[in-house]
């Protein structure tokens, strides 16, 4: 399988609570194209976990729309997305041991993550030691979990996520807990998996570090999609309803409620301009 991609149109959650609403997500516009590496940044508390939860079917939407290839995730019903996880989507969560049973082998802990697609009927699901290899983990098939290294340990929970071959792998905070080689490693063997068999890897990291070596990194900001980055810069991205989250230092000198000019220059660029006199260039 190749890698999926993934379309977001007005995307929001809400978590209903005992008499009160909890609005995670308020209108998420994102497109990730199909073999894509993307890191999901922002806040604490900004929605990123609702929205990796939302892709990989564990939630459901409470309006907008969310496509995963060629799967509605507004229209499954629950068998449909089991079977999705099961096949399609495969999801790393935050702490690696969280992923693995420890008592069993890393090739068992592979084939164990299978059961899903085996009993989907999957026909063409990979050799367990062919996903090790894939994370460089070929050499530890039979040691014990407690004798591998933390690096290592996630790595293995990486390929846990990625035993069933899914297009789509997300991962929760991949690096946190370790150190600079142990991160280096999990990142490397990611971009190898995305090189080799080209997962679309959509990944949320609070570390500046891993979101530099990200092609491209979508923050979220209260509930929506705040700013997009290439290669360590940010960009103000404009939504599909014409509204354009403002960067918090850019916000500091243009409070809310503020009135801007807008003149699009002959150069292409785009002036926006302070109703008190001030100006600002973007
Ligand atoms: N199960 C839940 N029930 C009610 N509210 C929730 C639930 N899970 C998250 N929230 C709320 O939804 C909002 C978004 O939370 P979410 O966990 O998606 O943010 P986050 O960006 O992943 O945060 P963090 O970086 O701290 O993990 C927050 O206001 C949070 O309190």
């Amino acid at each position: 399988m190749t890698g999926l991609d993934v379309s977001a149109h007005g995307l929001v959650h809400i978590y209903r609570l005992e008499g009160n609403d909890v609005v995670a997500l308020s209108g998420v516009d994102l497109d990730i194209a199909s073999g894509e590496v993307v890191g999901l940044l922002g806040p604490s508390g900004s929605g990123k976990s609702t929205l990796l939860n939302l892709l990989a079917g564990l939630l459901q939407p409470s309006a907008g729309r969310l496509r995963v290839g060629d799967h509605d995730l507004t229209r499954l019903d629950e068998k449909g997305l089991a079977r999705m996880r099961a096949l399609d989507v495969g999801i790393v969560v935050q702490g690696a041991m969280r992923n693995l049973l420890p008592y069993a082998s890393p090739v068992d802990n592979i084939r164990f993550a299978q059961r899903g697609a085996r009993a989907a009927k999957r026909q063409d699901l990979p050799d367990p030691h062919e996903v090790l290899d894939l994370v460089g983990l070929a050499d530890h098939a039979r040691t014990s979990l407690d004798q591998l290294s933390p690096g290592q340990r996630q790595r293995l929970a990486v390929a846990v996520g990625l035993a069933a071959r899914p297009g789509l792998l997300l991962l929760d905070e991949p690096t946190s807990q370790l150190d600079h080689e142990g991160r280096d490693e999990v990142l490397a063997a990611v971009e190898d998996v995305n090189r080799i068999i080209g997962t679309t890897v959509v990944a949320v990291t609070h570390d500046p570090e891993v979101a530099q070596r990200l092609r491209r990194t979508v923050t979220i900001r209260d509930g929506r999609v705040g700013a997009e980055g290439r290669r360590g810069e940010d960009f103000a991205v404009v939504g599909r309803d014409g509204s354009i989250a403002l960067p918090p230092d850019i916000l500091e000198a243009v409070p809310p409620g503020s009135l801007l000019r807008v003149h699009l220059e002959e150069d292409g660029s785009v002036r926006l301009i302070l109703d008190d006199g001030a100006e600002g260039e973007s």
